[in-house]
C-alpha cells in the first residue's frame, strides 16, 4: 500500500510540478526568463521585474505540495527567515504573494557564480591561505545569521555567490531559529545518518560543521593523487599545517566542537597565520 502512494504521489508531482514557461509574466509584473532549479518543495525562476527594471529570483511553492505540511508551512518559514535579515551578502525578501492559485516569494537576485560553479566548472585551485581566507570571510555571514538566533544549516559550495571578489550566502530553506524543531513534521532523528543529524542540528556548530566541508573542498582543489592510488582520509591526502588540521578537526566535530564564532575565527587567525600560501599541485586558474 505505501509502495502505491509513493508511486502515486511521484506520478502526480510530475503532472502538476510544472514549471511556467519562459516569457510567461507572473503577477502582471515578473517575466520569466529561466527556471534555474526545481527543488524539494519549490520551483525556482529567474525574472525581470517590469516595475523596477531589475532581475529578480522568484520562488514558486511547488503545486504537488500546496497542500501537504511540506508546502504552505515551508514557504511560510523562508519568508520569515529572509525577513529577519538584512544584509548585503544575503538575498533581500522583495515580496510574497499568491497568482493564479499558487504561492510565490520575490527575492534578490544575486549575480555571479557559485563556489561550485568556479571549483568544478572553471577548475580554480586555492591555497591553504586563500581557502582559510574564504572561511573567514563566510564566518562574517554566518555570525550575522546566528545573531538573529538563526542557523542556515545548508552551508555549502553551491550555496555561495562569488561576484567581484564579494561572497553573497543563498538558499535558507532549511535555515531554522534556535530552539525550533530540526525538522518540519514529526520525522524521528535517528532514524537520520549520524552525518546528517550533525548538519540539521538547531545549533550554531552545525554551520561551523559545513563551513569545515566547504573548507576541504576548497583544499581538495589544489590535491592531485596519484595514478590508481587508493583514497585515503583527507589528513593523510592533504598536506596541511597542523593548526589548519587541528582548526578543521575541530569544526567537523572529530574534536571538540567549536560553539561560537569568536573561539572559530581566533584558531581561523592562527592557522592563517602559519598557512603557506603554496598550492599542492600546478593550479590551473587561481583566485
Ligand atoms: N537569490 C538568488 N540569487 C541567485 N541565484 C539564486 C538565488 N536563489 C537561488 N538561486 C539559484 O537557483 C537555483 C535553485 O536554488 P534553490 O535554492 O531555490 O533550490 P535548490 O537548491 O535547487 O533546492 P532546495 O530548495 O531543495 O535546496 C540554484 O542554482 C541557486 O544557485
Amino acid at each position: 500500500m505505501q509502495k502505491l502512494i509513493a508511486w502515486w504521489s511521484q506520478l502526480y508531482a510530475r503532472l502538476v510540478d510544472r514549471p511556467f514557461a519562459e516569457r510567461t509574466v507572473i503577477k502582471g509584473r515578473y517575466r520569466v526568463e529561466a527556471v534555474l532549479g526545481m527543488g524539494s518543495y519549490g520551483i525556482t525562476y529567474l525574472c525581470e521585474d517590469s516595475h523596477s527594471g531589475q532581475r529578480c529570483v522568484l520562488k514558486q511553492v511547488r503545486p504537488s505540495k500546496l497542500g501537504s505540511k511540506k508546502g504552505r508551512p515551508v514557504y511560510e518559514y523562508e519568508i520569515s527567515v529572509l525577513q529577519a535579515l538584512d544584509h548585503p551578502q544575503i538575498p533581500k525578501l522583495l515580496e510574497s504573494f499568491a497568482d493564479r492559485g499558487q504561492l510565490f516569494l520575490a527575492m534578490e537576485y544575486k549575480e555571479g557564480k557559485t563556489w561550485e560553479d568556479l571549483i568544478f566548472e572553471e577548475g580554480y585551485t586555492i591555497s591553504e591561505r586563500e581557502a582559510l581566507q574564504v572561511i573567514l570571510d563566510l564566518l562574517g555571514i554566518v555570525e550575522y545569521v546566528h545573531q538573529h538566533g538563526l542557523v542556515h544549516r545548508d552551508v555549502r559550495i553551491p550555496n555561495v555567490i562569488i561576484k567581484d571578489g564579494t561572497m553573497h550566502l543563498i538558499d535558507f530553506g532549511l535555515a531554522r531559529y534556535l530552539g525550533d524543531s530540526a525538522t518540519y513534521i514529526e520525522e524521528s532523528l535517528d532514524a537520520y545518518l549520524l552525518e546528517k543529524q550533525i548538519k540539521r542540528e538547531v545549533a550554531f556548530r552545525s554551520d561551523y560543521f559545513g563551513l569545515g566541508h566547504f573548507l576541504l573542498f576548497l583544499l581538495y582543489t589544489s590535491f592531485q593523487p596519484a595514478d590508481e592510488a587508493e583514497e585515503l582520509p583527507w589528513e593523510e591526502e592533504l598536506d596541511l599545517t597542523p593548526k589548519t588540521r587541528q582548526l578543521i578537526r575541530r569544526m567537523i566535530q572529530m574534536d571538540e566542537p567549536y560553539e561560537s564564532a569568536d573561539a572559530l575565527r581566533a584558531d581561523l587567525l592562527i592557522a592563517l597565520a602559519h598557512s603557506a600560501n603554496v598550492h599542492n599541485s600546478a593550479p590551473k586558474k587561481e583566485i
